[in-house]
Order: structure tokens, then sequence, then C-alpha cells
């Protein structure tokens, strides 16, 4: 499938790059090769490094008025919805996604928060401070004034994963741009055509050279973007673990860092709630993209008095669930990205049954689909939260349940997590949720089916193990800058 005009070569400092080596990116749903993907040598990565270096500072791009900026990326904007088909179709082959959260959730999201973002950046970006007046030294009063300044920070080094590659792709490198920063994007290894099209878009629309750059690899390029100096924020999604060592990478050279992490968020279902629709919730927070989603509710906290019914309505929900190659509109529900991921799951459910819960429905590979990374999508009752199930991210199609039996224990069982990135309630009482909400540490609480932080204005992002700093709305767009006060002196 032509998916990429320049298939065999990177885009470095506005110029499309061959590479010595190349890697094979391959189709979750059937192991096909999708492509022989570029991946970039060191030379290549310093050399998109300091293009992007030397494009912030000539300052052209970011001491452009801000209109200038919001036209380029509004072009920008429309050459990818010009070729959201083939961008579509490039997240079911390469994520595994299915069709209707490729074009959905995967692509449609990600550019209305986009154009959002586009908006946004003509916010005043410089505001008066008030007039103070302050007794000098020999006693007289001067007059304190000044603004402050955002100014953008500098050069971004983005760093995506593979589950949501296009969303997060175009999450890190608009708001990035729509500030005067200038982006060196490195996508995950196994989704690296989603990040490859945005040069081919930059390159269509005219973007400066060097303004944009995109190096492929994993590890090695990742290290080469974290460490060096000439980097001034790291901003990245991907695992707690991969979160850590980036940030011990980045210390010598005392980077700013923005981590989106991972998660394990609970889905709190009271005794009053409408338990069909708070199943259908559980249902989502497990299966949705097989389970790889970063804000899914995989803990789902039941009051004991309606654990059995819950239960029972997700159990009868799964029969509707249709398995098999996302490229099939009639399919809901694909494969994980590799079979490490297939055997993660699989080693969860093992560890599971250990623990004592009790499985529900699925558990295994599904019959009839040898060649792809299929998991049955598997749930688990009588979960305790401090099992291993419950507590780690597992990153595939596991839902637990854990009962309890009033609000506080919901709350101390929703809180009692490393991680602290989404959440949802489910409950006839508004007004309780709400003040429930208040009381759960995490980026975000969804009640009764709530948009939550999917918002464009939402300030999207964790604490604890899930990360700091925001995604989207203003809040997103000022991670990128950074607050100069300029004072002035008047007797
Ligand atoms: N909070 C969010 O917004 C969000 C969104 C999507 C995914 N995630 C998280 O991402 C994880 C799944 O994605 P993944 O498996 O691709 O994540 P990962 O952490 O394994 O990899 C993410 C990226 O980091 C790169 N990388 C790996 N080692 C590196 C290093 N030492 N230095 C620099 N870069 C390095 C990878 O090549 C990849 O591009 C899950 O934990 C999920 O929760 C979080
Ligand atoms: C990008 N997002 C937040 C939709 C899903 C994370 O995996």
């Amino acid at each position: 499938m032509p998916f990429l005009k320049y298939a065999d070569a990177i885009y470095v400092g506005g110029e499309w790059e061959k590479t010595d080596r190349r890697e094979a990116v391959i189709n979750p749903a059937d192991e096909s090769l999708l492509i022989e993907a570029p991946v970039g040598s060191a030379r290549q990565v310093e050399a998109a490094i300091g293009a992007a270096r030397h494009a912030f500072d000539r300052s052209d791009w970011s001491h452009l008025p801000v209109a200038e900026r919001q036209k380029i990326l509004t072009r920008f904007l429309d050459a990818l919805d010009a070729r959201k088909g083939a961008i579509v179709d490039m997240i079911v082959a390469e994520a595994g996604a299915t069709r209707m959260l490729a074009e959905f959730l995967q692509y449609g999201i990600p550019m209305k928060h986009a154009r959002r973002t586009v908006e946004l950046a003509s916010r005043p970006a410089v505001t008066p401070l008030p007039v103070e007046l302050t007794p000098n030294a020999q006693g007289r009063t001067t007059l304190g004034t000044g603004v402050v300044s955002r100014e953008p920070v500098g050069v971004v080094a983005a760093i995506s994963p593979y589950n949501f590659p296009f969303f997060l792709n175009v999450g890190k490198v608009v708001p990035a741009l729509a500030v005067g920063c200038t982006v060196v994007l490195k996508p995950s290894p196994y989704t690296p055509m989603e990040a490859l099209i945005l040069g081919e878009i930059a390159d269509e629309v005219g973007l400066p050279k060097g303004v944009l750059s995109i190096v492929t690899g994993d590890i090695e390029t990742g290290k080469l973007l974290t460490t060096d100096p000439r980097v001034d924020l790291v901003h990245f999604t991907g695992s707690d673990k991969v979160g850590a060592m980036i940030q011990a990478q980045a210390a010598p050279t005392l980077k700013r860092i923005v981590m989106e992490l991972g998660g394990k968020s609970a889905l709190i279902v009271r005794s009053d709630a409408d338990i069909q629709k708070a199943a259908a919730a559980g249902l989502m927070g497990f299966t949705t993209h097989c389970g790889q989603g970063c804000a899914l509710t995989t803990r789902h906290l039941v009051h004991n008095s309606v654990r059995p019914q819950f239960v029972e309505a997700l159990k009868g929900m799964l029969t509707h669930i249709r398995i098999g190659n996302p490229a099939d509109p009639a399919v809901n529900y694909g494969p994980l990205i590799r079979e490490v991921a297939r055997k993660r799951t699989e080693d969860y459910v093992a560890i599971a049954r250990d623990e004592g819960a009790t499985l529900v429905s699925g558990g295994k590979r599904p019959e009839g689909l040898d060649k792809g990374f299929y998991f049955e999508p598997t749930l688990f009752d009588n979960v305790k939260n401090d099992s291993r199930l419950a507590q780690e991210e597992v990153f595939g199609p596991i839902g637990a349940v854990i009962g309890f039996d009033d609000d506080d224990e919901a709350i101390a069982l929703a809180n009692a997590s490393d991680f602290g990135l989404s959440g949802a309630i489910y409950s006839a009482d508004a007004g309780q949720a709400y003040r429930m909400a208040l009381k759960i540490r995490t980026g975000g609480v969804s009640i009764n089916g709530g948009a939550g932080t999917m918002q464009s204005d939402a300030p999207f992002g964790g604490i604890k193990r899930s990360g700091y700093g925001r995604e989207y709305g203003e809040d997103g767009l000022n991670e990128f800058t950074y607050q100069k006060v300029i004072g002035f002196h008047a007797e």
C-alpha cells in the first residue's frame, strides 16, 4: 500500500534523507510487512537537532507575527484533512485501530484539538503588571510596573508512543509550532508512518526549513534527543518506565520536561447508577483499542449491592464484540500491537488467576485467529485492589471488577494506585458524584459519561506515576513557553 511519498527517507532540516538502516514495520492484524521503514543514524538525529536549533536561533519562525504562524498551521491542518482517507488507512494498518476508532478518535479528535490550539495561539502573549509604588533607598517613591511576556521555550524534542500515533504527534507538533518553537519529532518504531507523513505535509505547505524534523528509531535515537544540550524541552508520551529513564537522561542538561505517562484509572459505579450505562462504560474501559489507551478505566470499582448485575450486563455486552482485522468496517475490536504485548496480556491472566480473581470471560487467543496479535476481551471479578492486576498497567484488554461498600471506600480504592490519570463515576446523584470527584487524585474525572478531559479546552495530563504537565487548551500551549518579566522604571 503506497501510504507515503518518501517511505525510505527521514525528514531532516527540511530535506528528505535516505538512511543506511531500514527496519520492517508490520501490520499487527495479519503480521504482513507494511514498509521497510527508514531508521535515522546518530549523525542524522544530531543534524535534525542542529537544524531545529539554527531555525529557532535565527528567530524568523519564533518572531513571525502569530497570525502568520496561524496561517501556515491552518494550511498544514487543511493539507492533513485533504489526506484524511490515507491517514486513517495508515492508522488502521500500522496501529491496528478499528476503522471507526481510527476515524473518530485517532484522527477526528486530535484535528479538532489542533484547530482549537491554533486559534488559542492568538491569546495575549504579553500581559501588563499592575502599577506598584515602592519606596527606594532614598525614601522616594518609585513607580514599578512592567509586562509579563510569554516566549517560546526553544527546541522541542517530541517523543511519542505507538497506540495513538497520529493523535499524539499532532498534539505535540501543532502547539509547539504555534507558539514559535521548533521541533524534532521521534515516533515509536512500531508506527513511524503517522510521523513521516507530517514531514510530507510540512514540505507541501512550505514550513520553513528546520522548523520541523522527523527522525525515526528507538532507544538510541530517544537518548540522543533527551541528552543533547541544544534541546530545551522534552515533550514525552509513553510508559512510566521510559518516563523515568528520560527524566534521568535529561537531568544533566536540566531540560524542561512534560511527561504524559500510563494509568490504571478507576470507574466507580455507585448503587444508584444506571447499570446498563455503567456497564457500557466498563466495556469501553478495557476493550477500546484492545485496552491500549492510557486513560482507559480498567479498574471497575462497583458497589457490592449491584456488582452481580454489573458483571452480568458487561458479560452480555461482550458477546457483541466482533474480533478481527480492523480494516473490516464490521469489526469493532482489533489486535494488540505486537506478540510481546499479546504475551504480556496472557501473563496477566495467569497472574490474576494465581491472585484468586474469578475469570468471567475471555482469557486467551480467540479461536480461528492464529495470525496477528489478537487476545479476547477478558474480564475478572473478585479482584483485590492491592493485587498486581489492579495495580499494574497491563496495556491489554483486561478489566478488573473490585467491590466496595460505601463512597469513602470507593474513593480510598480509587486513590490507592501509583497512577493518577483519569477516572469516571456513575450515579443517579450527580451532586454526590461531583463531591467524590473532588476527592479523587487524578488529572480528570468524568461523571455519567461526560467528555471529561477529551474536550479541546480541557487540560489533559496526570499526577503521580501518570506524569506531569498538561496537553491541549491554554495550559497545553503554555507548556511550550516560558514567562519573561520586562520591568519599567519611572520616577
Ligand atoms: N498519558 C498519555 O497521554 C499517554 C498516551 C498514550 C500512551 N501513553 C502510555 O504509553 C505507553 C504505551 O506506549 P509505548 O509502549 O510506545 O511506550 P514506551 O514508553 O515504550 O515508548 C514511548 C516512546 O519512547 C521511546 N523510548 C524508549 N526508550 C527511550 C529512552 N531511553 N529515551 C528516549 N526515548 C525512548 C520509544 O521509542 C517510543 O517512541 C503506555 O504506558 C501508555 O499508558 C500515555
Ligand atoms: C491520546 N489519548 C489520550 C486519547 C489516549 C491515550 O492513550
